[in-house]
Formats: C-alpha cells, sequence, structure tokens
C-alpha cells in the first residue's frame, strides 16, 4: 500500500467535504507569473501563505496536473502579484483553460529583480526565487524567496470567499 493509499484510507471525509469546507475560508486572491529559460507562464492562486520573515518567505501551492507546472518547476523563479478590487476578470482568465498569450495581453506588466512579469496596479508584488519545492497529494509547495518587492497603498483588496470575489475596503484614513 503506497503512502497516499494510507493517507486515504485515514480519513473519512472526501474531497469534496473537505473542499466544501474550505470555500468557508476566505483568501486573498493572487496571480502567480513566472519568465525563464522554459517560458512565460501564469495562473491564479488563493493558497498563498507567509511563511518566515527571516529570510522573508512564503508559500505556494501548486496542482502538478496544471498546464504552467513544469514552467514553473524549471525557471525556480517567480511572482506572487496579490490581486486589488477590480481584477476580477484578470483573475478568471487566469484561473485555467485560456491559452498563456491571452493571459498576458489582458494587463500591463514590468520587471523587478527575477523578470517575472510583475502586474501593474498589484496591491503587492514578491519577486522571488523558488528555495525549495516539497510534493504533499496532489500538489507542489513552492517555497519562495522574496528578492524584490512593491506595494499599492492606494486599492482596496479583492478576496475569494464562499466561491466568489469580495472588495475588501481599507480603513478610513485615522
Ligand atoms: N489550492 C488549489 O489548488 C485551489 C484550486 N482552486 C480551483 O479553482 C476552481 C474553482 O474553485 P472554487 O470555486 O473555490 O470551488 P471548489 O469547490 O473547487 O473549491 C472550494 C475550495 O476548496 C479548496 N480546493 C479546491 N480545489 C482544491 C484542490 N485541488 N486542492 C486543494 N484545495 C482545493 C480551495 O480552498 C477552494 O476555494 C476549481 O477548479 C478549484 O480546483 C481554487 C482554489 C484553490
Ligand atoms: C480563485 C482561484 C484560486 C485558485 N487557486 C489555486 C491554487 O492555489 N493552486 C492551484 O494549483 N490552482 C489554483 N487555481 C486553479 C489554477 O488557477 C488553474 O488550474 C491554473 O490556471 C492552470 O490552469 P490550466 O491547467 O488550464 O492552465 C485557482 C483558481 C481560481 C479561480
Amino acid at each position: 500500500m503506497s503512502l497516499h493509499e494510507i493517507a486515504a484510507h485515514a480519513t473519512n471525509v472526501d474531497k469534496q467535504a473537505f473542499r466544501d469546507a474550505m470555500a468557508s475560508l476566505g483568501a486573498a486572491v493572487n496571480i502567480i507569473t513566472t519568465n525563464g529559460p522554459a517560458g512565460r507562464a501564469g495562473f491564479t492562486a488563493s493558497a498563498v501563505c507567509s511563511v518566515t520573515d527571516a529570510p522573508p518567505t512564503l508559500l505556494v501551492c501548486l496542482n502538478r496536473s496544471a498546464s504552467v507546472y513544469q514552467v514553473f518547476r524549471e525557471n525556480r523563479q517567480l511572482c506572487v502579484n496579490t490581486l486589488a478590487a477590480g481584477h476580477e476578470t484578470l483573475s478568471t482568465l487566469f484561473g485555467g483553460k485560456t491559452p498563456m498569450p491571452e493571459r498576458f495581453i489582458a494587463a500591463d506588466w514590468s520587471t523587478l529583480a527575477t523578470g517575472s512579469p510583475i502586474l501593474s496596479g498589484a496591491l503587492a508584488s514578491f519577486d522571488c526565487k523558488v528555495s525549495q519545492m516539497v510534493s504533499v497529494g496532489t500538489h507542489d509547495i513552492l517555497f519562495c524567496e522574496v528578492l524584490a518587492l512593491v506595494r499599492n497603498d492606494e486599492s482596496h483588496g479583492l478576496a475569494w470567499f464562499d466561491r466568489g470575489y469580495h472588495h475588501l475596503m481599507r480603513q478610513e484614513a485615522r
């Protein structure tokens, strides 16, 4: 019996029950981009989290069956672009099935340290090198060390909650 089979037998919680419960965890929405020897690619991700500030590191969970997987695996550098209110259409474009050139043509991009695309108007863009990749089930966890970043403190935020987009308003100036 493989480790995966043991894990599947050890729980009575099926995939759908897990997803239904996960739909109640609100999360930031991000477009993860890369450019390098393997080419340019990008996808939408809510599975992004801060790991440590020394060295500044975050993690991104990427499904190994995604069309973009090999490009990210080979480039080993990426940018986490945290989306702002108004980026819903862009998020859906990068959320699957759309050819890569059509995804990128829909917005303005620049570069910072690694050459990965930095999205104009993102709330924050974290330009990173991938320091470690760990496989868990269907996904790889990419640990990403932040080499450079830019912030935009003007726009409101965007959250993915209950399978839909929601705007997060900034506090009034205090
Ligand atoms: N971590 C991931 O890989 C995520 C994938 N998605 C994908 O986006 C599409 C739309 O998602 P929803 O409308 O939120 O409905 P959904 O019912 O597919 O997912 C509900 C929640 O379950 C979690 N989830 C979904 N698929 C997952 C996966 N393969 N591995 C780990 N967690 C997963 C996420 O927290 C998601 O928001 C689906 O195709 C889904 O697979 C969405 C969010 C996270
Ligand atoms: C709101 C939202 C959040 C998503 N979060 C993730 C994620 O965290 N990890 C992941 O591997 N895929 C996630 N996906 C799915 C990927 O964006 C999608 O599989 C990716 O664009 C690759 O699609 P493709 O294989 O058609 O190119 C998410 C999709 C949406 C709409």
